[in-house]
């Protein structure tokens, strides 16, 4: 096992009020898997990924819960021994890496700096490391030497991208890596971490408002609504047999490629507000399913193997 998380509470505390994004979720994620998080916007998903590597800033905190990577509880480790896994053990992608690039300094340089702060490796060999994984995320390795306003914004993601895998961690985190680029570069780009993935058999946790893509290209897949994570399991049989209304739902409101219908259903209505109290099942107002006894909260239980729901009357 790589990730396990336990019971997790996330969120934001201002001004009295507790805005809870992440309600009591529990998850794992083995060696070699591509897990992709779906849900509306606003239901929790970038709080939950930036918490499973204490990333989340101010005034985002982490409430309660376990998150035990490589067997170690990651909110017990002390700053600097998390600042050992960063890289590492674990990076980050977010959508606007590329603009964290310095622009006046030359991508090999910027490499240098990452590899040499965090190994004993020396300049020339970094610069090599460089151009090596230039290659691998399908940039010609001459473009070390290029600044960042040399490089399309499609190459620049590819270089962060770059830069996040060069010490070959366990654990990639990737927030809309690609959504400031068109639609063809995302898939080209996804579909090549892909590949590189299953080469080098890192993990992948993966957040993306392409729903479709997500259930293309990821192994497993967990579904948010309102901060609570409310169905998971092997992403080809979530999508053949969705457990819970909502992720019925979300299917159908997006296109399918292997479809002639041209029409798609959205879910009426709006996700509750985090900062309100919500006692029983949170989709209760949403779902045509819905009776008295969704009133009372349900529990997350396992269906079939490596299948969890969070519902009282799944499908
Ligand atoms: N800095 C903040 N202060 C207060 N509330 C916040 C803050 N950041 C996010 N939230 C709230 O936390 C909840 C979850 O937000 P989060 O960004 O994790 O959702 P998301 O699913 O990633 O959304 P999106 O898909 O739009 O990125 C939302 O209700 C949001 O308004």
């Amino acid at each position: 096992m790589l990730l396990e998380v336990k019971d997790l509470n996330a969120g934001y505390a201002t001004k009295g009020k507790k805005v809870r994004a992440v309600k009591d979720v529990s998850f794992y994620l083995e060696n070699d898997d591509f897990l992709g998080i779906a849900g509306e916007s606003g239901c929790g998903k970038s709080t939950l990924l930036f918490s499973l590597i204490k990333l989340l800033k101010n005034p985002g905190k982490i409430f309660d819960g376990e998150i035990i990577f490589k067997e170690k509880n990651i909110l017990n480790l002390k700053k600097e021994e998390l600042r050992k896994l960063r890289w590492k053990e674990f990076s980050l992608v977010t959508q606007s890496a590329m603009n964290a690039l310095n622009p006046v300094m030359k991508i090999k340089d910027q490499f240098a700096d990452v590899i040499m702060e965090h190994s004993k490796i020396k300049k020339l060999e970094a610069y090599k490391m460089a151009g090596d994984y230039l290659e691998l995320v399908g940039i010609q390795r001459e473009r070390i030497e290029s600044y960042p306003h040399q490089l399309s914004g499609g190459q620049k993601q590819r270089v962060a991208i770059a830069m996040a895998l060069v010490f070959s961690p366990s654990l990639v985190i990737m927030d809309e890596p690609t959504t400031a680029l068109d639609v063809v570069v995302q898939r080209s780009i996804m579909e090549q971490i892909d590949k590189i993935r299953k080469d080098k058999k890192f993990s992948i946790i993966f957040v993306t408002h392409d729903i479709s893509l997500l259930f293309e290209i990821s192994k497993r897949i967990a579904i948010m609504y309102a901060g609570e994570l409310v169905e998971i399991g092997p992403t080809k049989k979530v999508y053949k047999t969705p457990a819970h209304p909502y992720t019925k739902g979300l299917i159908n409101s997006f296109p399918k490629l292997d479809s002639e219908i041209k029409q798609y259903e959205g879910i009426p209505g709006k996700i509750p507000d985090l900062s309100q109290d919500i006692i029983g099942c949170p989709f209760m107002e949403r779902c045509s399913l819905a009776t008295e006894k969704c009133k009372t909260k349900p529990e997350f239980k396992k269906i079939d193997e490596g299948r969890w729901v969070k519902c009282h009357f799944p499908l």
